[in-house]
């Protein structure tokens, strides 16, 4: 089984939401990776999703966007964030989901990024400029390792796509809620209920929604139809504002059970 997915259904099992936040590593210096990761577990968040910082990050708003481009003159690379994580990985309780594109990972090398993430606490990945086509790449070497790799859905996925990237998704799918780039919302559309319970149609892996969600409100209104959410500009402005009092918030919407 994934851990992943067990913290994901655990998450849920209590009546509550699956909570990820979304950071960037680096941003702020790697010295600062290990204080939030320890900060956000303390706070009850699912798993935490980490992003590494890319020259030419394609799905990527502003805020994210910029907090890279931090990163980066930083010096952060996807080795550094891999060693630095490794160096308190024994003091992990939640899993982590490493959120970075294609290119990284094969001048790392597969196999070998592979082994390093897993001995990281990295128990899922995101990969967003790799097509479900070309997953064989990668999927090998993250099966041995039992990393999850995590499909992201759009909207304008046709229904077969839809189907297949729901079937082959790990640990989760990624449903993303708008058509676009990340960035905090504020209104979604309207027949995105619809599309959530398609979505889950096809598979008992749980579906958590991502982009766009930025207050307690969204994440009450989409865990009161999928598996929880995925936060990402929201938490990372706010990190850089030390703004724990709105991550509280977010994170508190996640363990109600909502009225509906
Ligand atoms: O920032 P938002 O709108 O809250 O969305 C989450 C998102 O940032 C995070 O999951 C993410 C950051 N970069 C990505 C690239 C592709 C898919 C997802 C991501």
């Amino acid at each position: 089984m994934s851990q992943l997915k067990d913290a994901v259904l655990s998450a849920t099992s209590q009546g509550s939401k699956a909570f990820i936040p979304y950071i960037m590593a680096g941003d702020g210096g790697l010295e600062k990776l290990k204080p939030i990761i320890l900060k956000l577990q303390q706070l009850g968040v699912t798993a935490i999703e980490i992003g590494i910082p890319f020259t030419d990050p394609v799905a990527d708003g502003p805020t994210i966007e910029r907090a890279g481009e931090r990163a980066l003159a930083n010096g952060t690379t996807l080795r550094k964030v891999i060693e630095t994580l490794t160096g308190f990985a024994d003091e992990l309780t939640v899993p982590l989901v490493a959120m970075t594109y294609l290119n990284p990972i094969l001048a790392y090398g597969v196999e070998q990024f592979a082994a390093d993430a897993k001995a990281a606490g990295i128990r899922g990945l995101i990969i967003p400029d790799m097509p479900l086509e070309e997953s064989a790449i990668v999927h090998p070497a993250l099966s041995k390792e039992r990393i999850s790799l995590v499909q992201l859905v759009s909207l304008t996925s046709t229904p077969e796509r839809m189907e297949r990237l729901t079937k082959a998704s790990e640990g989760f799918i990624y449903a993303v809620t708008v058509n676009g780039i990340t960035g905090a919302r504020s209104s979604f559309a309207n027949e995105l209920q619809e599309h959530f319970k398609r979505i889950q149609s096809y598979t008992d892996t749980p579906v958590l929604a991502g982009f766009g969600i930025s207050t307690p409100d969204h994440v009450k209104d989409f865990g009161s139809f999928c598996s929880g959410v995925i936060v990402g500009s929201k938490i990372v402005e706010s990190i850089v504002n030390e703004d724990w009092a709105t991550i509280e918030d977010l994170i508190g919407a996640s363990k109600v059970t909502p009225v509906k």
